[in-house]
Parts: C-alpha cells; structure tokens; sequence
C-alpha cells in the first residue's frame, strides 16, 4: 500500500514555468518527461495543451489521455483515471501506447487495492508486451508488475521480476526502485535480509540518485531485520541516522513506520518511556492515514511499552485498537493474496481452455487437411482414370483406323481404288445369295478394255494405268449405290447388279460401254481410243450361282471379243445384245 502511492504520487517540490511553447506535440513530449519530477509543471502544461487551438491527431490524443490519466491518479481520481486507461488499451492505439495505459491501470488497482483486476490487468499486459519494442514503455511495465506483486504478497513473484529488471540497462530511477522490490521481496520471505551488503549499496545508490524516499524505505526494511537477529543497537543507530531525510518526504506510512520501529528497538531496550513516546509519534503520524502496517506497528508498540509501564487501562485500550488494526492488516493481506491466486487460476483455466482449443483446431485443421489430402487425391485419381481413358480411347481409335487402313487395303484394288477381286467375291457372294432369298434377279457383266497391252505398248504403262483408272470411273457413274464393281485381274473388271434383269444389265453395260468409247485421252497428250468388250449374264440363265455367273458373262463376253470387240453380248445367244454406236 504504502508503495503503490509512491510509484504515483511522489514528486519533486520545485515549481518550474515554462514559457509558452510552440504546438501541442511539445507540449506533450515536455509533460511526459517531467510527469513524475515536477508535478505542478506537469499540470500547468496539461492546462495549457487543453487551452490550445489546436487540434489533435489520434497519436497526440493517446497521449494526452494517457497523462490525463496520470494526473487524475494523482489527485485521487482514481476510478476516472482507470476509466481513461481503460478506453486507450481498448482503442485503436499503438501497443507502445497500450502497454502503456496497462502499466497505468495495473498501478491504479494496486492503489485502489483491487488486486483481482490488477492480476487480471496484468495478464493482458503480458501479452501486449510481446509485440512492443520501446524500451521505456518496457521497462516501466515491468517495475510496475514487480511492485504489484510484492503488493499482492507475491513476493516470489516480485523477487523474480525485480531481477529481470535489474539484469537490463535501466534508468537510475527504475534501478532504484527495482532494488527496494528485490530487498523488500527477500526480506518479506525469510524476515531477515541475507545480504545487508546490497541492501546498504542500494540505499546510498537511491540517495546518490536523489530517490530519497525510496532510500527511507530500504533503511526501514533493513533495520526492520537487524531487530528481527537482534542487533538492536545498529537498527536503532540507522533508522536514527535516516531520521531527518525521512522526516523531509512528508511522507506518513513511512515516517509512521520508521518511528514504530524505533519505538520497537527502545521496547527491545527495555526502556518503555522513550518505546511509548516513539509509539505515539508513530500513531499520531499515521491514524489518519487509514489501514497500514505503521498502524499495527505503533499500536504493537503503544500496548507493549504502556504495559512495561504498568499502565494496565492504557494498555488495554491500545490492545483492543492493536488487535483490531491487526485483523484489518491481515485480512487485507490474506484479500490480497486470495484475490491475486484467484485471477492466477482463471488465467490458467483460460489458457488451459486455450491449449484444448487449439488442440481441437490442430485436430480439426488435420481432418480438414487429410480430406482435403484425400479430394486431392481422388482428382488426382480420376485424373488419372480419365487420361488412361483418352489414352486407351486414342489407341482404340489408331488401331481402329490402321486396321480400317489395313482393311481397305485389303479389299481395295490399289491403281483404281474398287475393290478387288478377292473383296469382290465375297460381297457377290452374298449379294446374290440374298438376291436368292428375295427372289430377285441378279445380273453380271463382265467387261475386258480391248487391245489393251498395244495402250501399254504404244503410250506407256503409265498412260496404261490412267486408261484403267478413267474407264472405271466412267463405269462406276452408271452404277447405282447398291451395285458392286470389282477389279477381276488386269484389264478386266465386273460388276454385280442385284435386282436387275439381263435386260436392264445390257443396257446398263451398253451406256458403260459408250461412256468408255467416250473417254477423251487429250490429258495424257496422246490421243487414241478406248474401249471394252461386254459379257453380260444373270440368275435366270445360270442360277444364283457367282460360278456359273461368271462363266456365263465370260463366255458372252469372248464372243463379244470374237466379234469385233466394243460389244455388248448376253450369254446363250449366238448375237450380240447391242451394237456398238
Ligand atoms: N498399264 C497396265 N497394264 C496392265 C495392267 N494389268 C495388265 N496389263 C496389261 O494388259 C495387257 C493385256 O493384254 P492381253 O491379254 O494380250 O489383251 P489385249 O491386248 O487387251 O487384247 P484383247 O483383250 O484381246 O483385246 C497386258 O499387256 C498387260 O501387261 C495394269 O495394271 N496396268
């Protein structure tokens, strides 16, 4: 308790004026850095930057909140100063800035004796100092926290931070007062000091660095522990020696306990008098003051040395306020401390419900990554199914059409592109057993190109072979699509003509035979004439048989030869069906 109004409200006495300054960011900057030398020019320039004209950008607001509320702690304002912070940690500032309001608010409840939301305050500081580089604001946060805790009967806990605070190259300020929370830490563990040592080269350091009070409080804590081994001559020697500078800070807990505990070494001295006149300057320095360890200590010293004196009622009135001031202090201590562990254990309650969330996450972003593993592999799959396909589907394709190729091959005579005699006989074949089965006629005509090795002879194999390619096509435009035409070897060639009488084929191979007399040779440049003998038969003259078909159209077609050639003649007459044009 004692500390935390310190931390605030200690101030140096000198009033300084400043002249007027040019804009607000100065103004700022000079109130923050004389805030806690030079109270009264603290207030003036807060005065003066709400007097100005001129308006405040976001950054120059947080600050100017954050003193606002500096200034509001320190005449007592508590609950509007932790409103202040509150708004800065919850606002769009910067962390530095954040951090900073937090040190604020943790200060504030150790003022105002809340230790469950200063513990809880706490918390959040230490996640927002993670993210902040500015050493100062870093620094501050920490002293702050190491204070509280020893506030809060953390004294571990205080120990703890006041050497991590002490490892870094911090201001004279901080250094001196992190080493009053380090010895008041160790001292409040054990109730005796363990290294006087550090304890004297703190309080000359804190003197050296006018930190006067805080120099007091050190001594305090030390005499505290020589009367504590019993070395009551030297507590009483330098508490006495303290006793003006003490005096000087105006400052009532610690005068309070600095004459308490004088009063306690003259008690130890048994020489209750002077124990009982220290008692009551201790008592009446601090009864004004509200609940404090100088309290108990000055009624401890009042009841004991009015006893020593025999002055029972005294006695026993100082008894009754002792036991009374006791109880307060200790259940305040016992408050602090529970309402500490309290905020401690839902901290761990909530980081603990942090962990098993993540853990949930972890396990749920695993799922979500293993079906996401799993889709990847089934497209992956289908993918792969799909190409397979296409691949199998081309090569399907390829063979099919290389052995369509191969097929056609096969069946198709290569110099004129019908089909071949092989090809041909098969199709016939059915194309008259079907003719068969309908009862349909069927005829043949079989057709030879006369004198054809004198073409070859004359004009060439090559011309040979246009000769042969253009009379088929001549005689293929007088089939019709259901007709089937075939190469039967050399210059020879037949055509089956299903549904058509010997008659109707004699007059088909009769236009045959005209388109092929027809054939103009001029794009050979040879100009000579083609023609072919025709032997035509059917299935009334010689039955539905592709045999005696062709027997009968060839035997036609050698009397067609026979008789001058470029003939049409039907099997089984002596005379030609049709005479040449
Ligand atoms: N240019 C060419 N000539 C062929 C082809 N196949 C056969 N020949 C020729 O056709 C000629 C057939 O001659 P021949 O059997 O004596 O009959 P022709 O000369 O037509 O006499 P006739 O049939 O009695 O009118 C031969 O000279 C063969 O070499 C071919 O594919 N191309």
């Amino acid at each position: 308790m004692r500390f935390a109004a310190v931390v605030v409200g200690f101030v140096a006495s000198i009033l300084l004026t400043f002249p007027s300054l040019a804009d607000v960011s100065s103004l700022l900057d000079r109130a923050d850095k004389i805030r806690s030398s030079d109270f009264s020019g603290f207030e003036a320039l807060i005065t003066e930057i709400e007097q100005s004209d001129e308006t405040l950008t976001p950054q120059q607001m947080h600050l100017y909140n954050l003193l606002k509320g500096y200034q509001l702690t320190f005449t007592g304002k508590v609950d509007e100063a932790i409103a202040l912070y509150q708004s800065i940690e919850n606002s769009n500032a910067s962390d530095t800035f954040k951090l900073r309001a937090l040190s604020s608010l943790v200060n504030n409840y150790a003022v105002k004796r809340d230790f469950y939301l200063g513990a809880k305050a706490i918390n959040r500081l230490f996640d927002l100092r993670e993210k902040v580089q500015d050493e100062t604001a870093l620094e501050s946060s920490y002293l702050v926290v190491a204070i509280f805790y020893n506030q809060a009967q953390q004294f571990s806990l205080g120990l703890n931070v006041a050497k991590q605070l002490l490892e870094r190259d911090v201001s004279n300020r901080t250094q001196c007062f992190a080493r009053h929370v380090k010895v008041e830490a160790e001292f409040e563990l054990v109730k005796i000091l363990s290294d006087y040592q550090y304890a004297k080269q703190s309080i000359e350091f804190c003197k050296k660095h006018n930190e006067v009070l805080v120099a007091s409080i050190i001594i305090a804590t030390m005499a505290e522990s020589l009367t504590n081994e019993g070395r009551i001559t030297e507590s009483l020697n330098l508490l006495q020696d303290a006793e003006k500078d003490t005096l000087a800070s105006q400052y009532p807990p610690i005068i309070g306990v600095f004459y308490a505990l004088i009063g306690k070494n003259y008690l130890l001295l048994d020489q209750p008098d002077l124990a009982k006149s220290y008692g009551l300057k201790a008592y009446n320095t601090i009864q004004n003051f509200g609940m404090s360890i100088a309290l108990v200590k000055s009624l401890e010293v009042l009841y004991k040395a009015t006893e020593a004196q025999g002055d029972y009622p005294q006695t026993i009135s100082y008894l009754k306020l002792y036991n009374e001031a006791e109880k307060a202090y200790l259940d305040d201590k016992k408050t602090r401390s529970l309402s500490f562990q309290q905020a401690k254990y839902e901290k761990i309650e909530k980081d603990n419900t942090i962990v098993i969330l993540d853990k949930q996450n972890a396990l749920l972003r695993t799922q979500a990554e293993l079906a996401d593993e799993q889709s990847r592999n089934n497209r992956l799959a289908l993918t792969l199914a799909i190409t397979l396909l296409i691949l199998l589907f081309l090569w399907l394709y390829r063979s099919r059409k290389i052995q369509t190729k191969l097929r056609k091959l096969a069946e198709t005579d290569e110099l004129t592109g019908i089909s071949n005699r092989h090809y041909f006989n098969d199709r016939a074949q059915r194309i008259i057993e079907q003719a068969q089965q309908q009862k349909q006629p069927v005829s043949f005509v079989l057709f030879d190109l006369d004198h054809f090795k004198k073409v070859n002879d004359t004009y060439g194999h090559q011309t040979g072979d246009w000769a042969l390619r253009k009379s088929v096509l001549e005689a293929k435009t007088v089939c019709r699509s259901i007709d089937l035409i075939g190469r039967m070897g050399g210059e020879e060639f037949g055509i089956i003509l299903p549904g058509c009488s010997v008659d109707e084929a004699v007059k088909v191979a009769e236009i045959c035979r005209v388109a092929i007399e027809r054939i103009d040779t001029g794009e050979t440049e040879h100009k000579f004439k083609i023609t072919a003998s025709f032997g035509v038969s059917d299935a009334s003259l010689c039955g539905y048989s592709l045999e005696r078909l062709f027997a009968g159209a060839d035997t036609a077609l050698y009397d067609s030869k026979e008789n001058g050639r470029n003939r049409v003649y039907r099997y089984n007459t002596s005379k030609p069906s049709l005479t040449p044009t």
